[in-house]
């Protein structure tokens, strides 16, 4: 089922996620609707934050025909050098703005997939910018946060005038 996507300033977008205690039937279905709803955006990622669910999942796929899908429920990211490279992002919950944001270049994430199962990851480049990107949505935060105010504030007020035409 595809899923309404929250899109900033919405308030709900700032919640914190709590950490799922057991990865259920329930859990691997939510799954599944992020998959679809971030497929069909199209996007490269989706955190459960987005679809106005506050627990700690993420859904990612960076491969250009769906055959790369990646699920990380509770997620915990180290820094492994501390350099931060720039990067054009985007947001399903900003749509229409794109922006360089200074990411850690190298992270390493552990976490537990739709199994339940314990995996840990090393990535650099786009999949450890979107990883940091994610993470960020689970913790309330948003790569406008990372703009200057005057470039925040025109993306919110463009998007405000978005949002009063189709209400
Ligand atoms: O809002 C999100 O989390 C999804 C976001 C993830 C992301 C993209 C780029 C850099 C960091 C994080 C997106 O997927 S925005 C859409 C996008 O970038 C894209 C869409 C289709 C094909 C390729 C990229
Ligand atoms: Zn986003």
């Amino acid at each position: 089922m595809i899923l309404n996507i929250l899109e900033y300033p919405d308030p709900r977008l700032r919640t914190i996620a709590k950490p799922v205690d057991e990865v259920t039937d329930e859990t691997r279905k939510l799954i599944e609707d992020m998959f679809e709803t971030m497929y069909d955006a199209p996007g490269i990622g989706l955190a459960a934050t987005q679809v106005n669910v506050h627990q700690q999942i993420i859904v990612m796929d960076l491969s250009e025909d769906k055959s790369e899908p990646r699920v990380f429920i509770n997620p915990k990211v180290e820094v492994l050098d501390g350099d931060y490279q720039p990067m054009q992002e985007g947001c399903l919950s900003v749509p229409g703005f794109y922006e360089d944001v200074d990411r850690i270049e190298h992270v390493r994430i552990n976490a537990i997939n739709e199994k339940g199962e314990a995996f840990e990851l090393e990535a650099t480049g786009l999949l450890a910018v979107c990883i940091q990107h994610e993470m960020d949505h689970l913790n309330g935060k948003l790569f406008v946060d990372y703009l200057s105010a005057l470039k925040r504030n025109r993306i919110r007020k463009k998007l405000e005038k978005l949002h009063k035409k189709s209400a």
